[in-house]
């Protein structure tokens, strides 16, 4: 998932929300740095530096003109503020997880190869509690579960070492525990998988479970899919075990 090069804080957050609140997602907004200020509890110089900052994060796109300036959320922006927006949902939802939804598709053949190496295979056994079938499922998502797939950003998964052998190193993963369904039924345990080196970007996601799951739900490409990612506990949650 993409990062912003800089990071930003509470009050730069509260800023680009503000510039979403009045339309900025969808379309270039004119705000004016004195408006913007009382509405943050600043002062306009102290509103004008949060947007410079949200710009230089790529979190924002904006053009001063002589009476203020037109700003817009980027989409790294949107991402960002879908992450608060899952914390939220967290907080107040009781622990609603995430469903993000796509179609079945094939994928390059290379899942089978990298889910089989033993360096990868021991850690899903001991981590996962599952040997996984070889292979991932490849869901080609839909563009509201691509944008909305920047909140697992706020679940906990569950980490992959890098390892290497002789000839190479493989990269670290992380599994996101999930929920498969289908219009055959639904499958559990199962894992979104998010390889760190990857061939596909974050439109496509990589399930895996320790099952065919074409086999088990009678998947063909084009097959409607949806995947809910568990809402783990967080380790720093309050009441989280230890
Ligand atoms: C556990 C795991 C580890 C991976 N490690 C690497 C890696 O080290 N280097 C790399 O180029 N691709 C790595 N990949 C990604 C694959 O090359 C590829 O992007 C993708 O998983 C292929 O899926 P597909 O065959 O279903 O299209 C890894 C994939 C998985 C599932
Ligand atoms: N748990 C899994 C993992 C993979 N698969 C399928 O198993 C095959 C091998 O996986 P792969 O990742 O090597 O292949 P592609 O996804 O690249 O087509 C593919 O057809 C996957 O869709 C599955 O049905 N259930
Ligand atoms: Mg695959």
């Amino acid at each position: 998932m993409a990062t912003s090069a800089r990071t930003v804080g509470h009050d730069e957050v509260a800023a680009l929300k503000t510039v979403a609140l009045r339309g900025g997602l969808r379309e270039p907004v004119k705000v004016s740095c004195s408006a913007l200020g009382e509405r943050l509890g600043a002062s306009s110089q102290t509103a004008s530096r949060r947007l410079q900052r949200l710009e230089e994060a790529g979190l924002l796109d904006r053009d001063v003109v002589s009476d203020g300036q037109w700003v817009s959320v980027t989409d790294d922006g949107e991402r960002r503020l879908r992450a608060e927006y899952a914390d939220y949902r967290r907080v107040f939802e009781n622990g609603a997880g995430l469903t993000l939804s796509g179609r079945v598709t094939g994928g390059m053949g290379e899942g089978r190869h990298y889910i089989s190496l033993s360096g990868y295979m021991e850690q899903f056994r001991e981590r996962l509690g599952y040997e996984p079938f070889p292979g991932t499922l490849n869901v080609e998502l839909t563009e509201a579960s691509v944008r909305a797939g920047a909140g697992m950003e706020s679940v906990d998964g569950v980490h992959i070492d890098g390892w290497e052998d002789e000839e190479r190193t493989f990269g670290p993963a992380t599994c996101y525990a999930a929920r498969v369904e289908a219009t055959g039924g639904s499958f559990e345990p199962a894992h979104v998988i998010v390889p760190e080196r990857t061939h596909h970007d974050e439109s496509q996601l990589e399930v895996i479970a320790p099952v065919k799951l074409r086999e088990e739900l009678g998947l063909e490409d084009g097959d409607e899919l949806s995947v809910s990612v568990e809402d783990a506990v967080r380790a720093d949650a309050p009441g989280a075990e230890e």
